[in-house]
């Protein structure tokens, strides 16, 4: 009988041109909100994007989450709205220099965004004990996060643009789109063909906040304990 291969053999290693595609879909990624082309994105284009969502880690192999996907504008104008408050919510919270900077920012695209999707997390999906939740319960919601990226980063390589719109109420979404009590929206992301990619977060060439260096965040051993960054071989 031929044995099923079950594991990668040595010539399924990453040939130089794949490690290249991987490293650029990373660091070529952004969050694009200002900048759709409300051309249509082909179901199996979307459904490449989903499956490789689909194939994010999760805890205990829980897959928790569920993709809502909306193109309804009578949906999309309700979650604007909410946004559109959240959002003047939001610019109340920051002193008025950092404010009026704010203010200027767009930070979603939900109408002008073909596709939006509402990626959820059902927290009961496996039942009350789960492998590598035992201690730790917001595991579910991480892995949500990993499908997430995985998503983010398939639709880079699609030439697909992605934006996370976070300034919402959690209650007034479920409403919106019926999500039952026990889910939790995790993720509200507007997709569509882009022309360009920044090639610095928004926020960063806007001056609002730098990329901090990597040296700064890396420990050895202990926390506080940094390395020698010349020494540490990340530059
Ligand atoms: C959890 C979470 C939530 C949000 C974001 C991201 C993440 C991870 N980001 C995008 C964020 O501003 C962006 O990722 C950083 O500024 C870095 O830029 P790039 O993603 O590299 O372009 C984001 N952007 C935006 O315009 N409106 C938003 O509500 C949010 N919310």
């Amino acid at each position: 009988m031929d044995k099923i291969k079950s594991h990668l053999q040595a010539e399924d290693v990453f040939s130089a041109k794949e490690k290249k595609g991987l490293f650029k879909a990373i660091f070529s990624r952004r969050d694009v909100r200002g900048q759709f082309k409300p051309d249509d994105v082909p179901d199996e284009v979307l459904g490449r994007i989903l499956n490789a969502a689909h194939h994010a880690p999760s805890v205990g192999f829980m897959q928790p989450w569920n993709f809502v996907v909306i193109k309804d504008p009578d949906i999309k104008q309700s979650v604007y709205n909410d946004f559109a408050q959240a959002n003047r919510e939001a610019a109340e919270m920051f002193e008025p220099l950092r404010r009026s900077a704010y203010q200027g920012f767009k930070l979603e695209g939900i109408r002008e965004a073909p596709i939006n999707i509402c990626v959820t997390c059902d927290r009961e999906r496996t039942g009350p004990v789960v492998i590598g939740r035992t201690h730790v319960e917001t595991m579910d919601l991480y892995s949500c996060v990993c499908a997430v990226q995985n998503l983010w980063l398939a639709a880079r390589a699609e030439n697909i643009g992605v934006g996370w719109v976070s300034i919402l109420h959690e209650q007034r979404l479920k409403e919106i789109l019926d999500i039952p009590a026990r889910i939790v929206p995790v993720a509200y992301l507007c997709l569509g063909y882009t022309d360009f990619f920044f090639n610095k977060p928004e926020l960063e060439a806007a001056g609002w906040q730098p990329r901090l260096p990597l040296e700064q965040l890396v420990f050895t051993d202990r926390w506080g304990q940094s390395i020698d960054p010349a020494g540490g071989g990340f530059a």
